[in-house]
């Protein structure tokens, strides 16, 4: 990992206005990050700013390949290979960027954790559940006994039956959802102050989808962890969510609380998904697909990125690439907002 600049978050402040906190549970400020060199060099993400204070969730929203789990995986320090970072990235109070393998090794045990969208890629197939959650907390130092103590409190509190047992299973006794539901319990086990959920809930069946979703809620609330919740879904994301971001090709086109999100979607964009999802909401009218496809950042059109799929487009959104401005309570990087929310 290669930092090329840092800069002073305290002196950057947010897109939501807010100055920038060292006691929020993540702050990334203008994070850009590139693979290669030269003129083979990638351009990934580009000035991404993303704020989550303690104890709130918020949504981290786009196609496939806009970035979002790049922007979540940076959090931890988990950068491609041989990629170049500049910006700033802190989890409650360390540097991640500057920070050297041990540092980042003791925030993934103890301060932040992430949930994969595959509970099966996270957990090692022929350890026992027992061990898998109490790893964690005696690395921190817990005894053994207290560990193992702790480990069934949590098993039960995610609704697993006969925590005695589960600990002494192995993860393929389980199925999908409830393994997802342990590996819930897992990340929570130290009481990190950041959870990164990359998709926690797309790989299982709805219903089980809506009770993983409750039941990281519920999680959330009690231990009062500050979450990073990424999703391809907008009406998940707003109905769990306290505030969204919308992300198009390796940067943040929108930023809003959820509510006015869904009543006043400023970046065409946000209201294009909008019009693409099934509501959870109630009715709709007509399901609209997005023309075009999504792109990545480095074949992204000059200007705005999403001006070759923009209904709106004009020859302003060619030139630059718009900076993010208030309209109505979001933050939008779209030169003429008012037309997609008078
Ligand atoms: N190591 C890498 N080298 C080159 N390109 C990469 C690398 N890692 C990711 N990318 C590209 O960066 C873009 C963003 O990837 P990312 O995985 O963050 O997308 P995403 O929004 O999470 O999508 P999905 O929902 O499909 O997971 C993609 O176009 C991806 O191909």
């Amino acid at each position: 990992m290669k930092v090329l600049a840092k800069k002073t978050l305290a002196r950057k402040g947010t897109p939501d206005g807010r100055a920038e906190d060292r006691r929020d549970a993540l702050g990334i400020s203008g994070l850009s990050l590139a693979v290669g060199t030269g003129e083979r060099a990638i351009p990934l993400l580009a000035d991404v700013t993303v704020r989550v204070g303690r104890g709130e969730t918020v949504g981290l929203v786009g196609e496939s390949g806009s970035g979002k789990s790049l922007t979540a995986r940076a959090a931890l320090g988990m950068l491609p290979r041989g990629a170049r970072a500049t910006g700033g990235v802190t989890v409650a109070d360390v540097d991640v960027l500057a920070a050297g393998r041990r540092q980042l090794r003791d925030l993934r045990r103890t301060r932040a954790s992430m949930i994969f969208q595959d509970p099966r890629a996270s957990i090692n197939p022929v350890r026992r559940i027992g061990d898998y959650l109490t790893e964690g907390l005696r690395a921190r130092g817990v005894p053994a006994r207290a560990a193992a103590e702790r480990a069934r409190d949590l098993l039960d509190q995610v609704g697993i039956r006969d925590p005695k047992g589960a600990m002494r299973r192995f993860p393929h006794e389980f199925s999908g959802g409830m393994l997802q539901r342990v590996v819930i319990a897992g990340a929570l086990s130290t009481e990190p102050e950041l959870l990164l959920a990359d998709e926690p809930t797309t790989a299982l069946d709805v219903t089980t989808q809506a009770e993983v979703v409750g039941l990281l809620k519920d999680m959330q609330r009690v231990h009062g962890t500050g979450m990073l919740f990424v999703t391809h879904d907008l009406d998940l994301a707003a109905a769990i969510c306290d505030r969204v971001y919308v992300m198009y090709a390796g940067r943040i086109v929108e930023e809003a609380a959820s509510a006015s999100l869904f009543a006043a979607p400023a970046h065409p964009y946000t209201r294009a998904l909008l019009e693409a999802s099934p509501s959870v909401h109630g009715e709709k009218a007509e399901i609209k697909a997005i023309t075009g496809r999504p792109r990545a950042l480095a074949e992204s059109p000059s200007g705005c990125s999403f001006r070759d799929r923009c209904p709106l487009a004009g020859d302003e959104c060619a030139g630059t690439v718009p900076a993010h401005r208030p309209h109505g309570t979001s933050l939008v990087a779209c030169v003429r907002p008012e037309q997609v929310t008078p």
